[in-house]
């Protein structure tokens, strides 16, 4: 007779299981497409999600409570514009991701190749929040190649997501994570203990730059591929980065206008958490 603890244990990683066979069908390309071209990634427009995000992004790691020698960025997919601004204030960038594609991605870029988007504007966008002239953006680029050392595997489901010895003993300084944790937990649970787990990795005193969808359901990894995402609110996030040993420093929620809900998701907003590991 199965007890009611190992039926929840096996249901738990059935979930987990079932996740990590819908990522096999992601497809990098695609999913840039999607979200880091127009209408969503419009530099134009003043009501555009991307300043928004830039802007939180560079404010965060800019505002003077931020600092150490590791960043390290989990669930990094194939987006560089979560590092941007963190590459100019740590020596040492590491990016993650669950899945070959992904890392494979990253790397053409920061090996000097032409990914599958032109990250110039977004580039150019953070040099300008920095005060530089846009022109600077090609710097930029080579400041971000030399400061990203690693690209990694990981899993958050694990209680120890990363391969032992990957990072230093102390941990990372800060962690950034946008639009993973959400995307890959089956349930509310689930996405408690992956942020719990990536926890692990975060020094006593670390920050954790969480940005993710509010109110999504499910969205597109790659042509006719849907893949579930647990559904949060503003409240959810709240209680579960208290429950998980974090104290909010600032919360900030951007509400998607009608048009840039493109039928590539249901995500009806996005939230910029900004939390320090007690
Ligand atoms: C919605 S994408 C977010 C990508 C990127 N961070 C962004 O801001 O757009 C979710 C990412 O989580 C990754 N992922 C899937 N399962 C994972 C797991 N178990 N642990 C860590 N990352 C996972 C996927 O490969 C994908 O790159
Ligand atoms: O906020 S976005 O519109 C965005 C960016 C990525 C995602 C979503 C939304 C919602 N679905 C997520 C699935 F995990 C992925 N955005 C796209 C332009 S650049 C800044 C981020």
């Amino acid at each position: 007779m199965e007890k009611e603890s190992e039926k929840k244990t096996a249901d738990i990683d059935n979930g987990v299981v079932a996740m990590a066979v819908r990522y096999q069908g992601f497809d990098p390309a695609a999913y840039l497409q999607y979200n880091y071209t127009p209408p969503r990634a419009d530099f134009q427009r003043s009501d555009s999600i991307v300043p928004w995000k830039l802007s939180c992004l560079h404010k965060a790691f800019t505002e003077g409570d931020i600092d150490g020698d590791l960043l390290v960025d989990i669930g990094t997919g194939p987006t560089l514009y979560q590092v941007m601004s963190g590459c100019e204030v740590f020596r040492r960038v590491i990016l993650t991701d669950f899945l070959e594609v992904n890392r494979k991605e990253l790397k053409t870029w920061l090996g000097g190749g032409s990914g599958s988007l032109d990250w110039t504007p977004y580039l150019e966008y953070v040099c300008q929040l920095e005060g530089r002239s846009s022109s600077a953006a090609s710097d930029k680029a080579s400041r971000l190649r030399s400061a990203v050392t690693d690209v990694l595997p990981i899993d958050v489901h694990r209680q120890q997501p990363l391969a032992s010895g990957a990072l230093p003993p102390t941990g990372a300084d800060c962690l950034v994570s946008c639009f993973c944790l959400e995307s890959v937990s089956p349930d509310v649970a689930s996405f408690n203990r992956a942020l719990g787990n990536i926890s692990t990795l975060l020094r006593l005193g670390g920050h954790l730059l969480l940005i993710g969808a509010l109110g999504e359901s499910f969205y597109l990894g790659g042509p006719g591929l849907q893949i579930p995402v647990v559904p949060l609110d503003e409240a959810q996030v709240c209680n579960s980065l208290k429950a998980t040993g974090f104290a909010l420093v600032q919360l900030s929620v951007y509400t998607l206008p009608p048009d840039m809900r493109v039928g590539v998701d249901d995500v009806s907003g996005v939230f910029f958490a900004k939390a320090r590991k007690l």
